[in-house]
């Protein structure tokens, strides 16, 4: 089944990474496009920043996406999560491949710390299989038996089961998981290249107009536009195709 998502919100469904060395260079970029609704928060800034973005972010009422990719025991991950909850973002990762144990200890995790925080809790949306993973990777280099796709379904499902509210896919995986998982699942789809920017490290990407059409709820549209001449231009470009296609 094909769907289709209205196209007055195409850009609310686009989520542009502040994959960026330091506070500052993150300002600056929040600042060149004000357009942009909805940021993610990964490993390289928080990292070198720690939380203080994400009250600028919230401070201009803009939605967040914290991608820290948690990936350790249940304990470990339950600690990570009851924290990462208090600060009252909307989206955040955890690696499918920590195991069931793990998925519903953060779960239960968030609900925890947002109430502690005083915030609602985030989306738990796991990561089923990395967008920069080709299928020979995962056989040679991983060891899966599975074929890929397969292998996505069962750890999105997985995620599902253990009380998650979505999972991060492939575009190219977005329709089957649409179908597996059903409506209420959120999908969200990085890997995803207009069909004039590099691929860069992206090994199973799509189109912006196709992977919604494909059933994603939300796009994490990065290089194509913050590496890009003008990044307003290539926003309007990708939000001008979405709303054209849908
Ligand atoms: O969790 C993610 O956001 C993520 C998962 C994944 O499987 N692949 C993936 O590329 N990402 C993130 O999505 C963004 C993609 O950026 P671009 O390749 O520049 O569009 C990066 O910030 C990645 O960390």
């Amino acid at each position: 089944m094909i769907y289709s998502q209205p196209s007055r919100r195409a850009n609310h469904q686009i989520i542009v990474p502040l994959d960026v060395p330091d506070l500052q260079s993150a300002i600056a970029l929040v600042d060149q496009l004000p357009q942009v609704n909805f940021w993610k928060v990964g490993l390289e800034l928080f990292t070198s920043s720690g939380p203080s973005i994400l009250e600028i972010l919230k401070s201009r009422q803009k939605r967040i996406f914290l991608d820290l990719k948690f990936h350790d025991i249940p304990n470990t991950v339950a600690g990570a999560c009851r924290r990462a909850a208090s600060y009252g973002v909307d989206l955040l990762t955890i690696h499918a491949t920590a195991g069931k144990d793990a998925l519903k200890a953060a779960t239960e995790a968030l609900q925890v710390g947002a109430s502690q925080g005083g915030v609602q809790p985030p989306k738990l949306i796991a990561i089923t299989l990395l967008t920069s993973i080709s299928a020979w990777q995962l056989a040679r280099d991983l060891k899966v038996p599975l074929e890929l796709p397969e292998y996505t379904w069962e750890m999105a499902l997985m995620a599902k089961e253990s009380g998650l509210n979505g999972a991060v896919c492939s575009p190219q995986e977005a329709a089957q998981l649409r179908q597996i998982c059903g409506d209420d699942f959120l999908l969200v789809c990085p890997g995803v290249r207009p069909t004039w920017a590099d691929q860069g490290d992206q090994k199973r990407s799509l189109t912006p107009s196709q992977a919604i059409l494909a059933g994603a709820d939300y796009l994490v549209i990065g290089r194509p536009i913050t590496a890009a001449p003008d990044p307003k231009l290539a926003w309007e470009k990708i939000v001008e195709e979405l709303t054209t296609a849908t």
